[in-house]
């Protein structure tokens, strides 16, 4: 395998980052003294729930710098990461020419409450990869962009009800939260107290990658339903991949009810394939001599802000333009479209060529065999599933069987074995997510040096994993 992450050797990046920020194990600080601390101002001592170690038990490793890709706690100690940010980090952490793009873009002021010209760069560069989104709507975070997606959805319909998908997450819009993935899944909650029932009301819940539902579902209210809402290919109930025609099903059946079709690539989108999981199912139709399909509006974040606050809504100009000021949907953000931030999404789609993208289908190739192979070797029933360069693993019996399909399934799993799978792989030098529920996320500068140390690490936590006991 090549190093393709523009970073150099891995030897060049570790003397890098001893020079930046100290030899490994040179830190200083105890991740258990920052925790403690963190608790008694942030609540559960964090900024976002996925980050604390509630399911795997622990102290959350507090980092205190990232480059390539490896991370490095307050304690100095390094790890390969497959984190990511959480998907942003596709071409690895702290890229020199993202850095360099920040920094220009810092130097000429911080934010400004007028347009910039990098939002419109970075807008066409989004539609020359999605031609759907002919229109863009910037904003900040992935949650704001599925909120503004409803939002636009009901008020170009004038009509109400919204229909997500169990197990898909959409950030932590009130709407979205029943049976949503990601941490809620994790902290094996129903839904989100705060959220009234009024809302709840609102929005319709079916098992995933069921088309036999959702046709119920539209015979039954069809004339309320303002949207489906679906991940493009869902990652946060770990990965289970829409079966075949499940999406363009979706695309059919909203169009002959007049609903619009929402398709979800916050996680996707820019990470899978240069147009995202869009456009990787499209071009694979398109080979079977499909027409393919195309949603009504598509929700952006992540990897389009490069690590920074960028996120996106785009569609059809017909659409798009009902949002304020051109039209009745209102929608607006001080920093939305912020030009640092935007310097930092545009550098990352610049960099974000076919190398990049065959690197991450390579290393996510090589991991998911590995780790399927280390727990075939310790005899433990497991299922590895995979979309794109995103994979997750699923451990027991009940996961081995036909694959992994909606989340009833992937909650039907052996949780308890990813603690101990987890801690393994932390105690080799590897950061993996906190949660069985997380997709792993690779980046462009895992070269073979990280590559192998992550190989290196499996074996003994799938022997872990196999002897480890529910509680
Ligand atoms: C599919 C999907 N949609 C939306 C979101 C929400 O994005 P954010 O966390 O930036 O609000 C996430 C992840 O967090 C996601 O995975
Ligand atoms: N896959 C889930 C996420 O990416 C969530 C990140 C967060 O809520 O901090």
């Amino acid at each position: 395998m090549t190093d393709t992450g523009g970073f150099g050797t891995a030897e060049a990046v570790q003397a890098e980052n001893a020079a930046l920020f100290g030899a490994p194990g040179a830190g200083g600080a105890d991740n258990h003294a920052a925790f403690v601390r963190a608790q008694a101002v942030l609540p559960g001592g964090v900024s976002s729930p996925v980050r604390a170690y509630g399911s795997v038990g622990g102290d959350p490793r507090f980092l205190a710098s990232a480059r390539g890709p490896y991370v490095t706690d307050v304690a100095g100690r390094e790890y390969v990461d497959l984190v990511c940010s959480w998907g942003p980090a596709l071409l690895g952490h702290a890229h020199p020419d993202v850095v360099a793009a920040v920094q220009e873009a810092a130097a000429r002021g911080l934010s400004f409450g007028a347009p910039t010209l990098g939002e419109v760069e970075l807008a066409e560069e989004i539609r020359r990869r999605v031609p759907a989104a002919e229109r863009v709507r910037l904003v900040s975070t992935g949650t704001e962009a599925t909120m503004t997606a409803i939002r636009l959805a009901r008020g170009v319909t004038g009509r109400d009800v919204v229909v997500k998908f169990a197990g898909c997450y959409h950030g932590h819009v009130d709407a979205l939260l029943a049976e949503a993935g990601s941490g809620v899944a994790t902290l094996a909650l129903p839904g989100s107290a705060g959220v009234t029932e009024a809302t709840a009301a609102e929005t319709l819940v079916l098992p995933y990658n069921d088309l036999a539902a959702v046709e119920a579902a539209f015979a039954e209210r069809g004339s309320e339903i303002a949207a489906v809402i679906t991940e493009a290919s869902p990652a946060n109930m770990g990965v289970v991949p829409p079966a075949e025609g499940f999406n363009e099903g979706l695309r059919r059946i909203t169009a002959a009810h007049g609903a619009l079709l929402v398709l979800d690539e916050v996680l996707t989108g820019f990470r899978v394939g240069p147009s995202g999981w869009w456009g990787l199912e499209n071009a694979a139709l398109r080979g079977q001599g499909a027409d393919g399909y195309t949603p009504d509006l598509f929700t952006f974040g992540k990897v389009v802000g490069g690590g920074m606050p960028v996120a996106a809504v785009g569609g059809p100009a017909t659409v798009m333009d009902q949002l304020a000021p051109l039209g009745p949907v209102y929608q607006a953000g001080t920093l939305s479209g912020n030009p640092v931030a935007v310097a930092a999404g545009l550098a990352t789609l610049r960099l974000a060529d076919d190398a990049v993208y065959a690197r991450v289908d390579e290393v996510a190739g090589v991991l998911s065999s590995a780790v399927g192979a280390a727990l075939d070797a310790a005899g433990l029933p497991h299922r590895v599933q995979r979309a794109g360069s995103l994979f997750s693993v699923f451990f027991g019996d009940l996961a081995a069987s036909a694959g992994v399909r909606d989340y009833a399934q992937a909650q039907a799993q052996e949780t308890f074995r990813y603690r101990a799978f987890f801690h393994a792989m932390l105690d080799a030098g590897v950061s993996l997510p906190p949660s069985v529920f997380e997709a792993w996320f690779v980046s462009a500068a895992h070269d073979d040096a990280a590559v192998t140390r992550i190989l290196d690490a499996f074996p003994a936590a799938a022997r872990a994993a196999a002897k480890a006991t529910p509680d």
